[in-house]
């Protein structure tokens, strides 16, 4: 580019007018930091979400080139502070104290949330540079349309809090893991392992603080809210309305969610098991929708035993990325002995796309992923070449039959048929 600004500013105009005619054309409301503000992109056809994707990533380079390398990392680098303040907002629960539709004064908070104002000014001073919160007049706090979602969504509230107690404090740990025990390929030997100093790996250990179980278990509710991560792309990326009155375990199925799509939009004569542990599996049962359970059970597995259900077909979604290869192909081992001529395994997890080969903003999602695996699990996102050994070397009868990545996810469904002729 021999005008970079110049350039990058181009592209950010015609981007942005493409964008805007959709959401005019649409209808859709303008997007705004306001507290009522749209709280997601809208789904839109493939052109509108390409604009987007060279939005995002002209906007973030011309601000780089703008800021400058010194200044960029100079100020990226006191990044945790951004964590530190939104752990403190979260752990307070302030979102709660502020009314959605009017402001409230520091003085009001404080009192309200037991917390010392001028830490709380201080904080929330940090956090408005964020777009967390708004001080429309000296000393009174309103919501902005980020902040006014932790209040509002119990499931980003939960993802929040996950990521602001669990990954940030290993994250802090991963140079500490690495120096004490290398590549590891033991889920037990992890920057979570060394933070919360357990010898057990994370969902072992979370078994025992039922508040945080729940917690993981809403933010995978609300990761699969997110349009990359929907569980619409797995219902509506396969051929659901052909496995007619077949049986679907979901092994580390949650509570339920993909099933519960699966089974509402297609595949009416199937019936599914989710399997998961064992308060999982309450949580699961309570919330199942009543005109499902005639078609939805929940049972209790440890996926690392045999399984027990002869099944068409098991889902194993975004589980295998949760562990180390070696601990993936037991899980997918344990499923052979239920396994007959014709099974399907399904893979719907992130298959990873050779590095530069995607818009940097979706790259980094799927890179911020293998982190998030490496710190917590000392597990892996994995390219296609990986996870067909991984599965066709757990057992050489599991082929490969097809691969897709619908348009918009993240995740791609890979489709393995147990073939023992
Ligand atoms: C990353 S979540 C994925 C959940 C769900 N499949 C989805 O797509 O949202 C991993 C799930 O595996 C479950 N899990 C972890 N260890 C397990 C085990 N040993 N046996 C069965 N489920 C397990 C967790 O409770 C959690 O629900």
């Amino acid at each position: 580019m021999a005008n970079p600004l110049i350039d990058l500013a181009a592209q950010i105009t015609d981007t942005a007018k493409v964008i805007n005619n959709f959401i005019t054309a649409n209808g859709y409301p303008q997007p705004s930091f306001d507290a009522d503000a749209p709280h997601a992109f809208p789904s839109a056809p493939k052109e509108i979400l390409d604009a987007r994707r060279q939005l995002l990533d002209a906007s973030q380079a011309i601000r780089e080139l703008v800021i400058g390398p010194a200044e960029y990392l100079r100020w990226f680098s006191c990044g945790s502070h951004d964590m530190s303040s939104l752990r403190w907002i979260y752990h307070f629960k302030i979102a709660e104290a502020v009314p959605l539709d009017h402001g409230v004064t520091f003085t009001q908070i404080a009192k309200e949330r037991s917390v010392d104002e001028d830490l709380l000014k201080r904080i929330l001073r940090h956090a408005m540079t964020n777009r967390i919160f708004h001080e429309p007049e000296p000393g009174l706090v309103t919501h902005t349309s980020v902040s006014a979602l932790l209040a509002r969504s119990k499931s980003l509230n939960d993802w929040v809090g996950y990521t602001c107690d669990e990954t940030y404090p290993a994250s802090a740990k991963l140079v500490e893991a690495h120096e004490k025990y290398g590549n590891s390929q033991k889920p037990n030997e992890s920057a979570y392992s060394i933070a919360f100093d357990t010898d057990e790996p994370m969902f072992a250990h979370l078994t025992k603080y039922p508040d945080r179980e729940q917690r993981f278990a809403n933010t995978m509710v609300e990761m699969t809210s997110t349009e990359g991560y929907g569980v619409h792309h797995l219902v509506g990326g396969y051929n659901w309305e052909d496995i007619g009155k077949s049986t679907v375990v979901d092994v580390g199925g949650s509570t339920g969610h993909a099933c519960i799509a699966i089974a509402e939009k297609k595949a009416p004569d199937a019936t599914f098991i989710v399997q998961d542990l064992s308060t999982v599996i309450e949580q699961g049962k309570k919330t199942l929708p009543h005109a499902l359970e005639s078609r939805i059970a929940f049972q209790e597995h440890d996926f690392f035993t045999p399984q027990k259900v002869s099944a068409d077909i098991y889902l194993l979604r975004f589980i295998l990325h949760d562990h180390p290869d070696a601990i993936s192909q037991e899980i997918v081992k344990n499923l052979i002995p239920a396994m007959k001529n014709g099974s399907r395994l399904i893979v719907n997890d992130g298959v990873l796309a050779e590095p530069n080969t995607l818009p940097t903003a979706e790259e980094r999602i799927s890179r911020i992923m293998d982190m998030e695996m490496m710190t917590t699990f000392n597990a892996r996102e994995r390219p296609l070449a990986d996870w067909v050994k991984l599965c066709s070397g757990a057992d050489s009868r599991l082929k490969l039959h097809s691969v897709s990545r619908p348009e918009g996810s993240v995740l791609s469904i890979l489709e393995f048929v147990f073939d023992d002729q």
